[in-house]
């Protein structure tokens, strides 16, 4: 397959590129910033019919979930209009999109995993910009998947392990919230999967749909703080504290957990231990 991916330089898409690169099958161009801007939509329909690939993955969004609080019009357009344009641009060549999206489109509430049926109520602006992404995929009507993960990690970018590592190396103890529970996904683990679905919605578009993929066990944010200290070898205390004692700008769920068993039943693609993923991270960063 040709695949035509949004997003360069982020994490799941350096991965996307280190997968399509070991590949004898498929080939992919990677569209950074420059080639596409998420904040111009029609750029990104434009890039999809000058390109006609065989699918899309969109591994693009605007990220910062504190700052789109200050910021709902852009992250709405990159996050909501800019897939939307993608899908239709996509649509009209009958070719798959490939979307991800988030555990932040869900309230919170709850201590159930959530299903990718279970009602939508995104408790901050990330979350709301997302949710107008999903709507537009689905709304287009041409084969899709929309991938919902959470707590993305890899060696790439930023992201919590780094974070963790770079505190953890400058002080004895850290404070980290403890009440919200979900589980850390492996940017690896999705582009592998996000690749899975884009070959099989080909062949078999009757598969489009919502999916929920993240890593197992379940755990809260100092409990993967503690593993990530434990697996780097670094002393630092973590003490657990309810998020009230973290305040943010947005508001983050209490329960991010992802029922991901349709992911698995429909493309074959299990919920992948984070362990073994992090253990592979710090080892990538230690080269
Ligand atoms: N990170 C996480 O914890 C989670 C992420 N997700 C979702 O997973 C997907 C991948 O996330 P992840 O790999 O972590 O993302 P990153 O934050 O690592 O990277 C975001 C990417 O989007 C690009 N981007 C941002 N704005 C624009 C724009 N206006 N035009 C073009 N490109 C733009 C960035 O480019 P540049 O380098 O130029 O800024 C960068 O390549 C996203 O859809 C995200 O919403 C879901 C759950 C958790
Ligand atoms: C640095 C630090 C963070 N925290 C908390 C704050 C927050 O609740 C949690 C994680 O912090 P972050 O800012 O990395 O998390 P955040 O940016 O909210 O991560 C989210 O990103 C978006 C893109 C998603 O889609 C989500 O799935 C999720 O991964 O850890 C502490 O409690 N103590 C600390 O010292």
């Amino acid at each position: 397959m040709n695949i035509l991916v949004f997003g360069a330089t982020g994490q799941v898409a350096r991965e996307l590129q280190l997968l399509i690169s070991g590949s004898q099958v498929h080939e992919a161009q990677f569209l950074d910033r420059a080639a596409a801007d998420l904040s111009q939509p029609e750029t990104c329909a434009a890039a999809i019919r000058a390109a006609a690939p065989d699918a899309v993955i969109n591994a693009a969004a605007y990220t910062a979930v504190d700052r789109a609080e200050d910021e709902e019009e852009l992250a709405s357009t990159i996050n909501g209009a800019a897939p939307g344009a993608m899908a239709g641009a996509c649509a009209a060549l009958a070719i798959p999109l490939v979307h991800i999206s988030t555990d932040y489109v869900f309230a919170g509430d709850g201590d159930t995993p959530w299903t990718p049926s279970d009602p939508v109520a995104p408790q901050n602006a990330y979350g709301r910009s997302k949710l107008l992404g999903e709507e537009a995929v689905r709304a287009a009507g041409g084969p899709y998947a929309i991938l919902r993960t959470s707590w993305v990690v890899s060696a790439f970018g930023n992201n919590f392990v780094k974070t963790m590592l770079r505190l953890g190396a400058e002080r004895d103890k850290l404070t980290i919230v403890a009440d919200q529970i979900g589980a850390p996904t492996c940017a690896r683990d999705i582009a592998r999967t996000c690749l899975a679905m884009a070959e099989q919605l080909q062949s078999n578009p009757e598969k489009s749909g919502t999916y929920h993929f993240s890593g197992t066990p379940l755990t809260s944010w100092a409990g993967f703080a503690r593993e990530i200290f434990a697996q780097a070898g670094l002393s630092c205390a973590v003490e657990d504290i309810p998020s009230s004692a973290y305040p943010t700008p947005a508001t983050r769920p209490l329960n991010s957990r992802l029922d991901c068993s349709a992911t698995e039943i429909t493309f074959g693609q299990p919920c992948p231990d984070w362990r073994d993923g992090l253990r592979e991270i710090l080892k990538d960063l230690e080269t």
